[in-house]
This record gives C-alpha cells, sequence and structure tokens, in this order.
C-alpha cells in the first residue's frame, strides 16, 4: 500500500484525537504515521489504538515528531496547535488545524504556517455545519435591508467538558453575518436590565450540558415572524470524515490558506 497517505494525528489521546486516529487507521487510503501528545501527557508511549479503543495497531503516541508523514490533523489545544504549526511550516508539512479557542496572536501564529505549507484553519471540519455556512449567509443577504429590522442571535450546545465559549464555530457565523449586516457588537449572554435591544448587536449563547458533541442554531428573529437555522452533530465522526477530506485535499496544494469551503466545493 505504498501509495497510502502517511497522516499525523497532533492530540491522539483527546476525543477528537482518538475518533481521528480510528477513522484513519479505517481509511484504505490513509495510514496513522504519528500519534502526537503534549509532553506531560499520560498517554506518551501507549499504542494510539489501544487509547482509541480498537486494540493495538502498533504505532505509540510520543511528544515528538520524529517519524515522516504527509500531513498532520490537528485537534488540540491552542498551544499544541502552535506548536505543531511551526514545525508544520518548518518541514513543509500540510496542516489541517481544527483546534478552537485561539487568541488573534495565536491564529497569526498558525496562520504564518501557510507562507511555507498549505493550511486548513477551520472551526468546524463538518460538511454539514459548512454547508449550513453559506446557507446562513445567503439568508443574512437576503434580510438585511428588511424594514423593521433583524435582530440574530446564536445559540450554541456543547459538551461538558468543552474549554472554551462560544464556540469557534457560533464565532465564525457571527462573523458571516456581520460581514453581511453589518452588525458591530458582538454580546455574550444577557443579564440585569440591558434595555431594549438595538439591531447593530448579535448576542451568543453558549450551553454546556452532558456529552452533547455540537448543535447550532441561527435565530434571525424579526416583526411578526421567525427564522431559525439548526445544525446538529450526531457523532464527533461528522467532523472527522471532514477533516480526512480536508487532509487529502491539502496534499494536493500549493503553500497557502485554504478553506472547508475549498475542499467540499462549496464556493
Ligand atoms: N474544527 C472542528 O471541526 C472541531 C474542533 N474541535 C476542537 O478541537 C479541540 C480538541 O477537542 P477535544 O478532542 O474535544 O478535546 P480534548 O481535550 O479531548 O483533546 C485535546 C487533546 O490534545 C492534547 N494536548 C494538549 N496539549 C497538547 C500539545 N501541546 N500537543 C499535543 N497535544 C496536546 C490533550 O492532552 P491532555 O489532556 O493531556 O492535555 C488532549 O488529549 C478543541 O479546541 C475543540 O474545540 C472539536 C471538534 C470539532
Ligand atoms: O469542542 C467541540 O466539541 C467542538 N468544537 C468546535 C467549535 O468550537 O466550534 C466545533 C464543534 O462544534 C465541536
Amino acid at each position: 500500500m505504498g501509495d497510502q497517505l502517511l497522516v499525523g494525528v497532533n492530540g491522539a489521546g483527546g476525543r477528537m484525537g482518538q475518533r481521528v486516529a480510528v477513522l484513519v487507521y479505517q481509511d484504505p487510503d490513509l495510514k496513522l504515521g504519528a500519534a502526537l501528545e503534549s509532553d506531560n501527557s499520560p498517554a506518551l508511549g501507549k499504542d494510539v489504538g489501544e487509547v482509541a479503543g480498537i486494540g493495538p495497531i502498533g504505532l505509540n503516541i510520543t511528544s515528538e515528531l520524529s517519524d515522516r508523514v504527509d500531513v498532520i490533523i490537528d485537534f488540540s489545544l491552542p498551544a499544541g496547535l502552535v506548536k505543531i504549526a511551526g514545525i508544520c511550516a518548518e518541514r513543509q508539512i500540510p496542516l489541517v488545524a481544527a483546534t478552537t479557542g485561539l487568541t488573534p496572536e495565536q491564529r497569526n501564529e498558525v496562520l504564518t504556517a501557510a507562507q511555507t505549507t498549505p493550511l486548513i484553519l477551520a472551526p468546524n471540519m463538518s460538511v454539514a455545519v459548512n454547508l449550513m455556512m453559506k446557507l446562513v449567509r445567503e439568508a443574512a443577504h437576503s434580510l438585511k435591508n428588511t424594514p423593521s429590522g433583524v435582530d440574530v442571535e446564536i445559540i450554541e450546545r456543547h459538551h461538558r467538558f468543552k474549554e472554551d465559549a462560544p464556540s469557534g464555530t457560533a464565532l465564525h457565523f457571527g462573523e458571516i453575518i456581520a460581514d453581511e449586516m453589518g452588525q458591530t457588537e458582538h454580546i455574550h449572554g444577557r443579564h440585569g436590565r440591558p434595555g431594549p435591544r438595538p439591531v447593530c448587536e448579535i448576542g451568543y449563547h453558549a450551553l454546556r450540558t452532558g456529552d452533547n458533541v455540537g448543535e447550532h442554531t441561527i435565530v434571525f428573529g424579526m416583526m411578526g415572524e421567525t427564522i431559525d437555522l439548526t445544525v446538529r452533530g450526531h457523532t464527533r465522526d461528522s467532523y472527522v470524515y471532514g477533516a480526512l477530506m480536508a487532509a487529502k485535499f491539502l496534499t494536493t496544494q500549493r503553500a497557502g490558506v485554504y478553506t472547508m469551503a475549498d475542499v467540499l466545493g462549496l464556493n
């Protein structure tokens, strides 16, 4: 199977990293070439297949990338993504960067890698979510001149373990909407007496409950009627399938920044 792409996964011991390991292992076009974790991870030295629940596959989790890989998929923490982006830039390894919750500085550091290698930095890899981004842009564009005004609120639900809020996806939906409609204020929850709602704001509401793998609802509220657009993940594999498509796509590209819309042909 010499023409299999060798995939490295960063954050291999995490919820997403484990599913990446399993679905790469099951994909005949792909082979796991490296499974990376932080310096102090309890998973270091363990077989990544064991950690991911499919039994040993002969590849141990390490903290340094010593083996050759054709592409890296990162679902880790911001510091982990910044580190691997530097390595990918230096070794010209294409990078699928899925970690959210980056500061603007961390985001810029990651984007620098695109000067020397192909890069996708996307808050959501799912096919359905990326199609919804296109639908939301169209809705925002069509509604922007509604005479009575349109109130946009973004509600997201995720599992109790999620560290960043609101989700990277919710923030990206807000950017798309503001780009079309021109809202200037981004409000995170409301309490006290904020007074009547101005149309220039987008409200974000982050719910954290149980094991929810991710739901986003965009509310376009008008006088007399409302549109709710919702997308729900059922399993984490929805993100992994998109990440694998992105990985295959990037290995055919030159250095630069690409989007999931490029991967999925949604432009
Ligand atoms: N773009 C997308 O489609 C999606 C993005 N995400 C994002 O992916 C990220 C990971 O999510 P999830 O898997 O649920 O989180 P987890 O916390 O389960 O996994 C993160 C993993 O990364 C490890 N890690 C921490 N630091 C480093 C480092 N320096 N180098 C390598 N690995 C490191 C963690 O190890 P330890 O526990 O030892 O710290 C952990 O195993 C989040 O930012 C999440 O928002 C999630 C789903 C979809
Ligand atoms: O942490 C998660 O789980 C998810 N994070 C991403 C985000 O912050 O948008 C994508 C997805 O919603 C799952």
